[in-house]
């Protein structure tokens, strides 16, 4: 019998199947996780933007978590978008209670289109109460400017966000850097030991990057779960990246998903 390691998204659904719990659970099947999921809404979503949405209950959270950690043997997590303080608490509460290891939080706040996915009133629950428990934080560069509440603009302003955030309680804190300008996207990675490491790649030029900030913390779960390091998922997690997002597949007409059949 196959011994398959075994990872929970904590998501929300997009009905067009490219970005939140949709592009985790494509990104797990890729790197041969086993793959549960609870899921913190609905969104009527496509590539041109979210259309509406539907926040699961506290209650309905909290079954989900019993129902996952009763029986699974969860070896990592990833949070995705959770859309107001009630289900945001309701997450805590459940990676509270089963002490879940192994925590990636992408502390996802506006979708591609424009659309909240989280209430300004849930930002503090969030920074006080969610980050301590991660092993990692993945904010891009406008949720990091939001969370800090100022700018991210040179390489001195990424240092210094990178620590502040980290003085919130997460032990690793990696800012992507998708939402910069120029031709080269540069991610950075400050570890538990201080250290800061770059990740740099060319800017691919397409529109097609509907669910990368997803798909990358995704894939690092995977990796967590199989017990490797951050310093040896990263550079993988950045090569996968590149080919999903090159390798460009046609659907929809406006920010479409990336491709996840590409070789992990
Ligand atoms: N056009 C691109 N070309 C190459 N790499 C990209 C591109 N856009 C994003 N990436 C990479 O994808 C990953 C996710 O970064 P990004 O800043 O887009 O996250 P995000 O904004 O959270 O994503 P999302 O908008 O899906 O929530 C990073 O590793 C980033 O460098
Ligand atoms: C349910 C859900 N979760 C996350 C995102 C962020 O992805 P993106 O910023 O690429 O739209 C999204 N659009 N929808």
């Amino acid at each position: 019998m196959k011994n398959l390691a075994q990872v929970v998204t904590i998501a929300g659904i997009d009905s067009s199947g490219g970005a939140g719990a949709n592009a985790d659970l494509k990104t797990f099947q890729n790197q041969m996780v086993y793959a549960a999921s609870i899921i913190t809404g609905l969104t009527a979503q496509n590539t041109y933007g979210v259309q509406a949405i539907l926040p699961t209950s506290a209650h309905f959270i909290a079954e989900q978590f019993n129902s996952v950690f009763d029986d699974l043997d969860i070896k990592a997590a990833k949070t995705g978008a959770l859309f107001d303080l009630a289900t945001a608490q309701a997450v805590i509460t459940g990676l509270e209670k089963n002490s879940v290891k192994n925590l990636v939080v992408d502390p996802v706040m506006v979708a591609k289109g424009g659309a909240k996915l989280l209430a300004d009133e849930a930002i503090n629950l969030i920074k006080d109460n969610l980050f301590p428990l991660a092993e990692l934080i993945t904010p891009n560069l406008t949720e990091a400017a939001v969370l800090l509440g100022q700018e991210i603009e040179t390489d001195a302003d990424m240092v210094e966000a990178l620590h502040l955030l980290q003085a919130m309680g997460a032990t690793n804190v990696l800012i992507k850097g998708g939402h910069g300008k120029g031709n080269i996207i540069s991610d950075a990675l400050l570890t538990k030991d201080g250290q800061v490491i770059y990740y740099k790649a060319p800017r691919i030029d397409t529109k097609r990057t509907h669910g990368t900030g997803d798909t990358l913390s995704a894939y690092i779960a995977a990796g967590l779960a199989k017990g490797k390091s951050l310093e040896v998922i990263m550079p993988t997690a950045k090569e996968f990246m590149n080919r999903a997002i090159g390798d460009g597949i046609k659907i929809g007409h406006g920010h479409g998903p990336l491709n996840h059949w590409v070789n992990g």
